[in-house]
This record gives C-alpha cells, structure tokens and sequence, in this order.
C-alpha cells in the first residue's frame, strides 16, 4: 500500500495543555480510515493541524510527494485536502445548490484571475449538481437551507467539500446528530464515496457504523496515539477498550 497522508511529530500546545504529544498518523491511498478516542482526547486538533488552521509546536506532514508542513490552508486544499465541520455553518440565505456553488466557485476564483470576471457559474452549477447527487439530495437543490433537516445539512457539507475534488477528504463526525436511519444511509454514502477512490479520515462516535464501513482505526487517548489496525483487532485490544468503552 501506498501513504497518501502521513502526519508525524505532531505535538500541539494550548497554552498549558498538551493537546497532542508525538502523534503519528499514516493514511493509505484510498482507505477510510476512522480516528476515534474519548472526548478531549484529540481528534479534532489533529485533523485542524493536518488543514492548517491549528498550528503545532513541532510536525511533519507530507500529501502525496509534497511536503505540505509549511503551506498555509488554502495551499493544502489546492492540493487535495478538504474538511468538513463537526458544526456544519452554512449560508442560510442561499438554497441548497448555491451553497454548494459557492464552495466549488471559491476554488475557481482563488484559481484564476480570469474567473474573477466571469459572469458564467454553468460550471460551478454542473458541478455542485454532481456533487449534491453524489451524496443523494439533488432533489433539495432548490430549496431554502434554513428550512433543512440536520440529515440534508449534513450531506450539503459533504457535498461542499466533494466539490473541491479532494484527494484527502477529512470528515468531523458526519454523522453526528442524526437518527440511525439518517446515520447507516450517510455511512454507506460515505462508503460508496471511498470506493469511487477518494480517501478518507473520519472522526466518528458511532462506533456500529465506525466498524460497519472503515477499513481501519486509529485510536487517540489523552492526545496520544493508543492503537491502530483492523477495526475488529484494534476492537480487541484491552487498552482500547478500557480507554474508549470504558472496559
Ligand atoms: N482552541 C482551543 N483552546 C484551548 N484548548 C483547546 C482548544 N481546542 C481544543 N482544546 C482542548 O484540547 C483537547 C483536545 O480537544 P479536541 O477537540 O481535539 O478533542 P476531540 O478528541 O476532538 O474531542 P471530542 O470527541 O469531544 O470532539 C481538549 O482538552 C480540548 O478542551
């Protein structure tokens, strides 16, 4: 297997509080890796370090061939990284589309001067389009966001960061909120998007559909790593579960 992500020496400090000590996290081409680990335990944090909007003492972090340790976050975008927020914040006077519009169009303007004066969004539109099917609510795209269930919200947030055409996608508990209906039918939308080859991290609570879709764990314990493996092998090992289940 190939790394496509590989995160080393991450030690982050929040004035006395050690949020991350040494942390190592390496990332297959293509895999849906799940981080999971008590609350406080870093998980967070450290997806915020890997998109640059936290900055550590000390890191390494490498994207593909290019070390990406010292590139602010819209570089690391640019080169395939996206994240989606635990706390999806949307644009509630936009309907559903042109919230996914204005994720894909950002991309575009950032991209190219030229696309500043463009008055043509028919690309940002097939786009978002795409990417609202991808996640199944193409049928909500006209609609008012501010009137969605938290089911739809959650999936414009993936689908505004699909529309980045990420290589990394990084997932703060998507499924979060959601009753278990919502919950196993986002899991399998989630799945099916790793299988079309786009990698992912997911930080996730819901530990039956964490080791229902993931091919592997990795497990945070007071910002340290504690395990990582198998889903069902890491499930095994005491530490993980003394830690995470509580015994
Ligand atoms: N901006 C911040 N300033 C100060 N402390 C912070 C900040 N962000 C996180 N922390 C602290 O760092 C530790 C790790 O937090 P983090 O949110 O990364 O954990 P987590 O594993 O994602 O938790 P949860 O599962 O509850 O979301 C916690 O003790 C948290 O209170």
């Amino acid at each position: 297997m190939t790394s496509i992500l590989s995160v080393s020496s991450v030690t982050v400090k929040f004035g006395g509080l050690l949020a991350l000590d040494d942390v190592t996290l390496e990332v297959e081409k293509g895999e849906l890796l799940s981080l999971i680990g008590p609350n406080g335990a870093g998980k967070t944090t450290l997806l915020k370090v890997i998109i640059g909007t936290v900055t550590p003492v000390s890191a390494r972090l490498t994207l593909g061939d290019a070390d990406i340790t010292a590139l602010p976050t819209h570089k690391r975008a640019r080169l395939g990284l996206a994240l989606t927020h635990q706390i999806v914040r949307p644009f509630s006077n936009m309907n559903v589309l042109e919230n996914v519009m204005f994720a894909a169009g950002h991309e575009k303007v950032s991209r190219t001067l030229k696309a500043l004066v463009t008055l043509d969004r028919k690309p940002e539109r097939t786009l978002a389009m795409a990417c609202l099917e991808r996640v199944g609510i193409e049928s909500f795209a006209g609609q008012e966001v501010s009137s969605q269930p938290l089911g739809v919200i959650k999936r414009m947030e993936v689908a505004r960061a699909l529309s980045q055409s990420p290589r990394v996608l990084l997932l703060d508990e998507p499924l979060a909120g959601l009753n278990s209906r919502e919950a196993a039918m986002l899991a399998d939308t989630i799945r099916e998007i790793a299988n079309q080859g786009i990698t992912i991290v997911m930080i996730e609570h819901n530990l039956s559909e964490v080791l229902r879709i993931s091919d592997r764990l990795h497990v945070l314990d007071n910002g340290r790593n504690l395990a990582q493996g198998a889903p069902m092998e890491v499930m095994k090992q005491p530490d993980v579960r003394a830690a995470y289940l509580g015994g």
